[in-house]
């Protein structure tokens, strides 16, 4: 899916805490949060790092299975459900990024009284998340650092040809 994409962009861990630290200091005051939900599972070290900086100990996790048809994610369903709450009341659920939305539209409706945020947004998906850091066009395919590796690169004198 994500190989189609025209533009990408890689994010660092150094990169991914300090937009994850902007993310929690925006949901401020904490005391207006019970706890933290997970969408697992790219939203389980952003949501480790907003617990940690929110004082949050209630921590659950959600898990959302999908199929694709063709290229189009579809017929979602929960391969874990959160126990700590009915609602989502008074909870925040963090993800990595919104991208068509499919993921928090079907999980809006499992926890409507939730607010959800996430680190990055593309725009088909914006409207479903409450906040977020930083946006992405479209087409552009985001690289986490659980994804990647660090590697050897020629000096540019040593690329031309
Ligand atoms: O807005 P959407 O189009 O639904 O896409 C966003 C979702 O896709 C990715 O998760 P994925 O389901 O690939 O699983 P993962 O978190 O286990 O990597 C990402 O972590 C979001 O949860
Ligand atoms: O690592 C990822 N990067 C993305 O841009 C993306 N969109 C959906 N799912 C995604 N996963
Ligand atoms: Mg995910």
């Amino acid at each position: 899916m994500g190989w189609h994409s025209n533009k990408e962009f890689f994010v660092s861990w150094e990169e991914l805490h300090r937009a994850t630290k902007e993310l929690a200091r925006r949901q401020l005051p904490a005391e207006q949060y019970q706890g933290v939900i997970a969408v697992s599972r790219g939203g389980l070290v952003p949501a480790a790092i907003i617990a940690r900086e929110l004082n949050l100990r209630t921590v659950d996790c959600v898990s959302v299975s999908s199929y694709d048809h063709n290229e189009q994610r579809d017929d979602l369903n929960l391969l874990k459900d959160v126990t700590a709450t009915e609602d989502g009341e008074g909870f925040l659920v963090v993800d990595d990024l919104v991208d068509t939305g499919n993921t928090l539209k079907f999980l809006r409706q499992r926890l409507p009284k939730a607010k959800f945020i996430t680190v990055y947004a593309k725009p088909a998906g914006m409207e479903l998340v409450d906040d977020y850091v930083a946006d992405l066009e479209q087409d552009t395919w985001i690289h986490f650092p659980w994804d990647m590796h660090l590697h050897y690169v020629e000096p540019l004198a040593g690329q031309e040809s």
